[in-house]
């Protein structure tokens, strides 16, 4: 199966050169020629499987440059029982009939990007070989928070790569931040920059596209991939837990083969709902994707306009910063998939959202996006709110990105009257947003640092988990700060680490 370019479906390439570039030289980014189907059978024998067998199957029908040997292999090392906290890599919690929590935080960083983010490395090296490839791949992460990390993680000290982490100096959370500066690894920097994700963002999409630092990095023997879930190898392995909790509902009796499910996600850059749009497009029966956003509500307005895009709007700095986003990447993919691939079309848009922030999708091509997708979103006092409310009714300790999509899909199931069983994805670790949530519980946050932690703890009576109260005591090893306007002055800094 070949991955073409959303601007420019001419440009066609295999899985392999996919993942090892990360993104299309126009700018655009790679999506399969074809969706591989999953049969009934398919999914009765993928529930006989554990997580990893789910995944390198998943995989193996998306990246058939790969063999089955090859996936089998990395899905045993990324979703190893000592990363996962046990053999249960995604938990399905069940909050009450009909409403299930799928817990993706339990890997080394806590939030869900571990689930591709442990996975991406394997990909990635074998990508380089399988292409032949033999300069440093050197992969440029914009994070609101989450992913930054997890990429550190993934990629600390593996070889024939370095990994360049920028965040936004006032966007993320204490631990979130205090997890970044810390990563050990001789191939890894971390740089804040004075602006919010999206300047970032666009940033590191520009340095892909530049020719004079590509060939800058070339000359010195290095050249660009990505992490974030612009690329393909990101976000294909995100696929697999949509599948695996549809199986889990069904081995537990919770629903029969063929039961329509909803999902409802908490979305920023659009990669994880998306994920779950390919495990609707296999064959899995969900019925409605919600798309939960929080303040920052343009993909909300996008759904309910009928498919005006408008970023032109106050960025807002919310308590869900990891969903703290404006240029929402992977709805690009979205547009090129149910337009029927017309790449002239997507690459109009984007041209437009460039130059004018903004863009209309054209009716009939609305029309299928509006029929399976939902938009809804809550404020920072609701966030809260619905934490404590979780907390005091359920015994529920949700983070600030999993309230928003609880709050959500109560609003939709109120407004809508649907009952369909409803997987709400939990992204990340309530220890990861303490200072949120200990308020959001009626507490004082007292310090500002892993103390928090421990306040928390004490509050709820929940574990810390492991990876954040390793973070005691460690020294921070990155602290500069530089302009949005200087980022891509910073490809120079990619020869020194
Ligand atoms: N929410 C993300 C932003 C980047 O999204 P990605 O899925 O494209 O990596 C974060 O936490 O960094």
């Amino acid at each position: 199966m070949n991955y073409v370019s959303t601007r420019d479906k001419k440009l066609s390439i295999s899985a392999a050169k996919a993942i090892a570039t990360g993104i299309a030289p126009d700018g655009g980014l790679y999506c399969p020629t074809e969706i591989p189907q999953l049969t009934a059978e398919d999914i009765a024998a993928l529930c006989k499987k554990n997580y990893r067998g789910r995944s390198a199957d998943i995989l193996g029908r998306f990246l058939t440059d790969f063999t089955a040997e090859e996936l089998e292999q990395f899905a045993a090392r990324a979703y190893a029982d000592e990363k996962f906290g046990g053999s249960d890599t995604a938990p399905l919690v069940k909050l009450e009939d009909g409403t299930y929590i799928l817990e993706l935080w339990h890997g080394p960083t806590c939030a869900f990007k571990d689930m591709a983010l442990q996975m991406l490395p394997h990909l990635l090296t074998a990508s380089l070989k399988k292409t032949g490839e033999q300069r440093t791949a050197c992969i440029l992460v914009a994070t609101s928070g989450d992913t930054g990390k997890a990429a550190l993680d993934g990629f600390a000290d593996v070889e024939g790569t370095k990994i360049m982490v920028y965040y936004p100096v006032d966007g993320v959370s204490t631990i979130q931040k205090l997890q970044m500066v810390t990563q050990r690894g001789n191939n890894v920097q971390v740089c804040a920059i004075r602006g919010n994700f999206d300047d970032a963002q666009s940033a590191v999409k520009k340095i892909f596209t530049d020719k004079d630092s590509i060939r800058k990095l070339d000359e010195q023997g290095m050249t660009l991939s990505s992490a974030n879930s612009i690329n393909w190898g990101r976000l294909a392995p995100q696929i697999a837990y949509y599948v695996s909790a549809y199986c889990d509902m069904l081995n537990r009796g919770d629903i029969q083969m063929g039961d329509a499910i909803n999902v409802c996600v908490p979305t920023g850059n659009f990669g994880n709902i998306l994920a779950a749009y390919f495990a609707k497009q296999m064959g899995v029966p969900i019925a409605k994707l919600i798309c939960a956003s929080n303040e920052n509500n343009v993909l909300t307005d996008f759904f309910r306009s009928g498919g005006t895009y408008d970023r032109n709007r106050p960025f807002h700095t919310t308590i869900s910063p990891s969903m703290d986003i404006l240029i929402s990447s992977n709805l690009e993919r979205l547009l090129f998939l149910v337009s029927g691939y017309n790449d002239a079309m997507v690459a109009d848009l984007m041209k437009q959202l460039n130059e004018t922030g903004k863009y209309s999708v054209p009716a009939d091509v609305f029309e299928t996006i509006g029929s399976q997708f939902e938009g809804g979103f809550c404020d920072d006092v609701q966030t809260k709110q619905t934490i404590a409310q979780l907390f005091d009714e359920k015994k529920y300790l949700a983070d600030t990105h999993t309230a928003v999509a609880v709050k959500v899909y109560e609003d939709y199931r109120e407004r809508t009257g649907d009952t369909t069983p409803t997987v709400i994805a939990s992204t990340a670790s309530p220890f990861k947003f303490c200072q949120s949530v200990i308020s959001a519980l009626g507490g004082t946050v007292s310090g500002d640092g892993t103390e928090l932690l421990d306040q928390l703890h004490d509050m709820t009576g929940a574990p810390i988990p492991a990876p954040l109260a390793a973070l005691s005591g460690l020294k921070p090893r990155f602290d500069l700060v530089i302009d949005r306007e200087n980022i891509l002055n910073t490809v120079d800094l990619l020869g020194q680490i």
